[in-house]
C-alpha cells in the first residue's frame, strides 16, 4: 500500500552530515579520570582477575612471598627488614601500576557509557496493537524494554525512538546526535537503504511507523555501551601469540632464577628469597605484560573517538594490513538520495504520456527513487487533482492493480493493471523486457541513456506493454545523486598507503565510470548483483589480498560479512550493520583511512613496546647480576661497571626502575606510537630499532640514578 508522502522535502545533505566528528570526551589526564581509575585498579588485584596476565600474576605471587618473608624478619628482628619492606612495597606498586594502566584505558569509555546509558533510561514506546494493520490499530504506551522483534511502534516529532528498527511507513528528519555526536539532522525513510533507525535517537519532524528489529538488551545502544566499556573485548590472535611468548619467557626466567640457588650455595652464600623474587620480577617482561591490555583497549577507544564502532578487536588489527577497499556507490560514495530530476520523452512520444506512465510505474514503488518520481510527475501536472488515478483507485474493483516490486536482481519495477503493464528500470533490464515482445530501445533513447550516464546520473527507461501485447518505449527518467565532497583527495591518500580502491555498483557501466572518475577510485565494477559483489571479494582474497568492504544496503550485506574488514555506513540498513564488523557513525567511506592508520598504529605500538620490554629485561640482567655477586665472586666485580653502591641497593634500584618504566610508558600505550603514512614496514622497522636500543640503554642510566638515591636511605646497607 501507498500512503501520502509527508510534505517535507528531502534537504540537500550538508557536508557536516558525514564529516569526521569526534566525541568531546574527558581527557585521560585530568584529575577526575586519573583518580577515578584508582578504585578500579585496586579491584583488579583479585587473583582471578590477575590470572589473565601470567606475567603480572607472577609478580603478585612474588609480592605475597616477600610479604611473608617480611613478617618472618619482623618476628626475628632481622637487620634486613627495611630492605625487604622496600622491595615488597615496590613489587606491590608494580602490580598496581599495571592494573592502573588498564583501568585508565577503560575509564576513558566510562563517561561516554554513562551518558549513553542515560539516553536509554526511561524510554517509552507507542506500540501498535496489531502487527499488520497500520490504520485502525490501537496505540498503547509500553516501556521500551518490553519491545520485541516485529513489534510496530509510532514515533512523531519530539519522540525518542525506543529501539532499533526499520521504518515501514513514512519519512522523518531524525536527530542522531545521542549516538553519533553529530547535530545535523538526517533523513530516514521507508523502502530504501536509509530505512534503519536507532533506539535513543529523536524524531524531529513528521510521523513514522517503525518495525522493531532488536530484542531488549541487544540493541545498537546496548552494544555500543558494552563496547566503550571494554566489556566485549576478546583477545585477538596477535595478542594470543604475544601471550604465549610472555608465558614462555616467564617460565624460562623462573627456571634461571631457581637455578641460581644451588649455584650460589656452592659458593657458600644463601640468597634471600626476597632477592630471588626481586630478580625474577626484574627479568620477566613486566613492562609489556602490564601494558598489553591498555594498548588494545586504547586502540578500540581511538576508533570510537573517530566515530567508528568495531565489534571485534581482530578487525581493527586486520585493518592495519588492508590492501583493497571495495565500496558500494549509492549511499556510500554518493549521498544516496537519488531523486528524479527530469523526464526525457522518446521521439514521437507525448511528454505527458511519459510522465503519466512513469508515475504509474512508481505508484506502488516504495523506494525513495520511486517516490521521488511520483513527486516530480505530480509537480509536472500528473496529479490526482488533474484526474490521474491514485493507487487506491487502481486497487479497488474487480481487477486490482498488481505491483512489481524493485529488486537488485531484476533492476526493474512497475505495475500491472487492466492488462496494461508499465515498467521502469535500468536500460539493459527494460531493453531486455521490451525485446521479449519484439520491441527494441529506440536509438534516441539509448543516446539519452548514454548522455545522462556520462554525467553520473542514473537513467531509468520507462516502457509500457499494451493489452494487445505491443511494447512501446516511452522515454527516460533522470535520477541524480551527489558525490560526497572531498573524497578524491582521501582516496589518493589511501593510494599513498598502498591501498587500491574499487567501486562496485548495480548501476550501468557509464554512470559507474562517471562517478568513478569524480570520486577518483582506481577501479570499478558495474551492473553488479549482490552475488557479483561477493564473488569479487572472494577473488581478491584468493589472490592473497586483505579486503575491506564499505557499504550501506541490504544487498551489500553478504559482501560486508565476507570481507576481512566490513564497515557499514550508519545511514544504511540494519542488515548491513549486522553483517559488518564495524559501523561508521559518520557514514564516510573514506573513514577507512583513519581505520587503517589506527590498526597500523596499534600493531606498531605493541611491537615497539614488546621490543623495549624485552631489551630492558636483558639489560637489567647485565646491570645488576655483577653487583649482586661481586661479594661472592670477586671476579664479577670487574663487570660491575656501573659501580652500584651495594647488592641490596642494586636490587632495590632495579625493582624501582622496573615499576617506574610501566608508569613512564602508560602515555605511549594509550596514545599510541606516532604513525605517519609512510610505509608501515619501514615505520615498524625504524621503531623496533629505536625501542630496542632505547630498551638496552635505559636501565643502565635509570638504575644508576635510583641507586644514588637509594644508597642514602637509612637502613639500606
Ligand atoms: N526503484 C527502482 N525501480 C526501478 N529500477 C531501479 C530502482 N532503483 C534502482 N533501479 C535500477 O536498478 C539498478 C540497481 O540499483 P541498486 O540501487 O540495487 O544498485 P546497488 O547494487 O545497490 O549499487 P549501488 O548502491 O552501488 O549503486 C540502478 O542502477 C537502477 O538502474
Ligand atoms: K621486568
Ligand atoms: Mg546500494
Amino acid at each position: 500500500m501507498k500512503t501520502a508522502t509527508p510534505a517535507v522535502q528531502t534537504p540537500t545533505p550538508r557536508v557536516e552530515e558525514f564529516s569526521g566528528h569526534a566525541y568531546k570526551r574527558r581527557s585521560s589526564w585530568d584529575r577526575k579520570t586519573l583518580l577515578g581509575a584508582l578504585p578500579l585498579a585496586l579491584k583488579k588485584f583479585a587473583p582471578r582477575a590477575m590470572l589473565h596476565s601470567p606475567v603480572m600474576f607472577t609478580v603478585l605471587v612474588g609480592t605475597i612471598v616477600s610479604l611473608l618473608v617480611c613478617v618472618g624478619q619482623f618476628l626475628t628482628n632481622s637487620p634486613q627488614l627495611v630492605f625487604s619492606i622496600a622491595v615488597t612495597v615496590w613489587l606491590a606498586l608494580t602490580v598496581l601500576f599495571g592494573n592502573y594502566s588498564e583501568a585508565l584505558a577503560e575509564g576513558r569509555g566510562k563517561a561516554q557509557a554513562d551518558s549513553l546509558r542515560a539516553s536509554r533510561q526511561g524510554l517509552t514506546a507507542r506500540r501498535l496493537s496489531s502487527a499488520t494493520g497500520l490504520s485502525g490499530s490501537e496505540e498503547s504506551l509500553v516501556a521500551a524494554s518490553e519491545l520485541h522483534q516485529g513489534d510496530l511502534v509510532v514515533c512523531e516529532a519530539g519522540d525518542v525512538i525506543p529501539s532499533d528498527g526499520e521504518i515501514v511507513e513514512g519519512l522523518a528528519m531524525v536527530d542522531e546526535s545521542a549516538i553519533t555526536g553529530e547535530s545535523a539532522p538526517v533523513v530516514r525513510e521507508s523502502g530504501g537503504d536509509r530505512s534503519a533507525v536507532t533506539g535513543g535517537t529523536t524524531v524531529l519532524s513528521d510521523r513514522i511507523v517503525v518495525r522493531i528489529t532488536a530484542e531488549p538488551g541487544s540493541t545498537f545502544l546496548d552494544r555500543m555501551i558494552a563496547l566503550v566499556e571494554g566489556a566485549e573485548r576478546q583477545r585477538t590472535p596477535n595478542e594470543i601469540a604475544l601471550h604465549v611468548l610472555l608465558v614462555a619467557l616467564t617460565i624460562t626466567f623462573l627456571v634461571v632464577t631457581v637455578a641460581l640457588v644451588p649455584f650460589s650455595q656452592l659458593a657458600g652464600a644463601v640468597p634471600s628469597p626476597i632477592v630471588l623474587v626481586a630478580l625474577l620480577v626484574c627479568l620477566i617482561p613486566t613492562t609489556i605484560g602490564a601494558l598489553v591490555p591498555a594498548i588494545g583497549i586504547a586502540g578500540m577507544d581511538r576508533l570510537v573517538q573517530h566515530n567508528v564502532l568495531a565489534t571485534s578487536g581482530r578487525a581493527v588489527e586486520t585493518a592495519g594490513d588492508i590492501t583493497t577497499l571495495m565500496m558500494d556507490k549509492t549511499g556510500t560514495i554518493t549521498y544516496g538520495n537519488r531523486r528524479a530530476v527530469e523526464f526525457v520523452p522518446a521521439p514521437g512520444v507525448d511528454r505527458a504520456d511519459l510522465v503519466d506512465a512513469a508515475r504509474l510505474s512508481s505508484l506502488a514503488d516504495e523506494t525513495p527513487e520511486g517516490r521521488s518520481i511520483v513527486e516530480l510527475a505530480e509537480e509536472q501536472g500528473a496529479s490526482p487533482e488533474q484526474g490521474q488515478p491514485t493507487l487506491e483507485d487502481l486497487s479497488a474493483g474487480s481487477d486490482p492493480a498488481e505491483a512489481v516490486e524493485f529488486s537488485a536482481a531484476t533492476r526493474m519495477s512497475g505495475l500491472d493493471h487492466g492488462g496494461v503493464k508499465v515498467r521502469k528500470g535500468a536500460s539493459s533490464a527494460v531493453g531486455a523486457w521490451a525485446e521479449e515482445a519484439g520491441a527494441a530501445l529506440p536509438p534516441a533513447v539509448s543516446a539519452t541513456v548514454e548522455e545522462l550516464s556520462r554525467r553520473g546520473s542514473t537513467p531509468l527507461v520507462v516502457a509500457r506493454a499494451g493489452a494487445l501485447g505491443g511494447v512501446s518505449v516511452l522515454g527516460t527518467v533522470e535520477l541524480a545523486d551527489v558525490v560526497k565532497p572531498g573524497i578524491a583527495d582521501r582516496f589518493a591518500a589511501l593510494r599513498g598507503m598502498g591501498i587500491r580502491t574499487v567501486m562496485i555498483t548495480g548501476d550501468n557501466p557509464l554512470t559507474a565510470a562517471a562517478i568513478a572518475a569524480q570520486a577518483g577510485v582506481d577501479d570499478y565494477l558495474a551492473e553488479a548483483t549482490p552475488e557479483d559483489k561477493l564473488a569479487r571479494i572472494h577473488s581478491e582474497q584468493a589472490e592473497g589480498r586483505l579486503v575491506a568492504m564499505t557499504g550501506d544496503g541490504t544487498n551489500d550485506a553478504p559482501a560486508l560479512a565476507a570481507a576481512d574488514v566490513g564497515v557499514a555506513m550508519n545511514s544504511g540498513t540494519q542488515a548491513a550493520k549486522e553483517a559488518a564488523n564495524m559501523v561508521d557513525l559518520d557514514s564516510d567511506p573514506t573513514k577507512l583511512l583513519d581505520i587503517v592508520a589506527i590498526g597500523k598504529q596499534l600493531l606498531i605500538t605493541r611491537g615497539s613496546l614488546t621490543t623495549f620490554s624485552v631489551a630492558n629485561d636483558v639489560a637489567k640482567y647485565f646491570a645488576i647480576i655483577p653487583a649482586l655477586f661481586a661479594a661472592v665472586y670477586p671476579g664479577l666485580g670487574l663487570l660491575n661497571v656501573m659501580g652500584l653502591h651495594s647488592p641490596e641497593s642494586a636490587i632495590l634500584s632495579a625493582v624501582i626502575f622496573n615499576a617506574l618504566v610501566i608508569v613512564a610508558l602508560v602515555p605511549l600505550a594509550l596514545k599510541g606510537v606516532k604513525y605517519r603514512a609512510v610505509s608501515a614496514q619501514n615505520a615498524l622497522r625504524r621503531n623496533l630499532l629505536w625501542f630496542g636500543v632505547g630498551g638496552l640503554i635505559a636501565p643502565f642510566i635509570g638504575i644508576k640514578l635510583i641507586d644514588l638515591l637509594v644508597a642514602v636511605l637509612p637502613g639500606i646497607s
